[in-house]
């Protein structure tokens, strides 16, 4: 998990993927399932994933009612994912519902999967965040609360922007995993994501996992683009 590229794999079907993935035969890569692939394909599409030895986080997202959560995560723990999340304004009771549900369905022998909690999107600015969430706080404030809930509630860590990272690592521990998207290199459109950074920032604020997708699934040569994140960002290629 730490030091982790992690590929958004934002397709609308299961062709799109192995279209995108054939060009990286040979290599090990963590991917994000995300809404958009798996309300499409479903559980298959994740074992699909399984049998070539790709390591996986399925961004769900999760936030309802604690009860509705814990069971859901039941269902997930069971897909055998790496890596799943949930939104930590859910609240710390559905965090802990979560956490039980994964733990309660993770077949024996297996590990658990990581549990994280997303805190403010990384598409989401402070003026955004004070005026339609109505938080009178800064946004790293904000952040920063929310990944202190996650962490009393036992997750193993937050999303974020690597902005606040550092901080987070700070004040709740190195161990804490640190997943950040919003990840650009300098000459990257920013599209609709507001706190970016580059990977070196990124590595630099001791961030556990950076995810990237668009400026690697829609570059003129994907392999290349994930090359160059992934010296930037100084991960292994396996
Ligand atoms: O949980 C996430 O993965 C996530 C949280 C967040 O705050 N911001 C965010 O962009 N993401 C996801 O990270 C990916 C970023 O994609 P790009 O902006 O194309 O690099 C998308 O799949 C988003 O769904």
């Amino acid at each position: 998990m730490k030091n982790s590229l992690i590929v958004a794999l934002d397709f609308a079907s299961k062709k799109e993927v192995f279209e995108f993935l054939t060009p990286f035969e040979g290599e090990k890569l963590f991917v994000k399932v995300g809404m958009e692939l798996f309300y499409q394909e479903g559980p298959s599409m994740i074992h699909e994933l399984k049998e070539k030895d790709h390591e996986i986080f399925l961004d769900l997202k999760l936030h309802d009612i604690p009860n509705t959560v814990g069971s859901a995560m039941k269902g997930l723990a069971r897909l055998g994912v790496d890596l799943v999340n949930v939104h930590a304004a859910g609240g710390k009771e559905m965090m802990m519902r979560a956490l039980e549900g994964l733990e309660a369905a993770t077949p024996a022998g297996k590990e658990r999967p990581k549990l994280i909690a997303v805190t403010q999107l990384t598409s989401t600015s402070e003026q955004q965040m004070q005026q339609e969430q109505l938080i009178q706080a800064s946004l790293e404030q904000s952040v920063m609360h929310y990944a202190s809930l996650a962490k009393e509630s036992g997750l193993d860590g937050v999303v974020c922007s690597s902005h606040e990272a550092s901080l987070i690592r700070q004040n709740l521990g190195t161990d804490f995993l640190t997943v950040t998207p919003g990840i650009r290199l300098g000459s990257d459109d920013l599209q609709d994501q507001k706190r970016v950074a580059t990977p070196r920032f990124a590595r630099e604020a001791g961030v556990s996992a950076i995810v990237v997708g668009r400026s690697i699934t829609k570059a003129a040569d994907p392999v290349k683009s994930y090359h160059k994140f992934m010296e930037e960002w100084g991960g292994i290629l396996k």
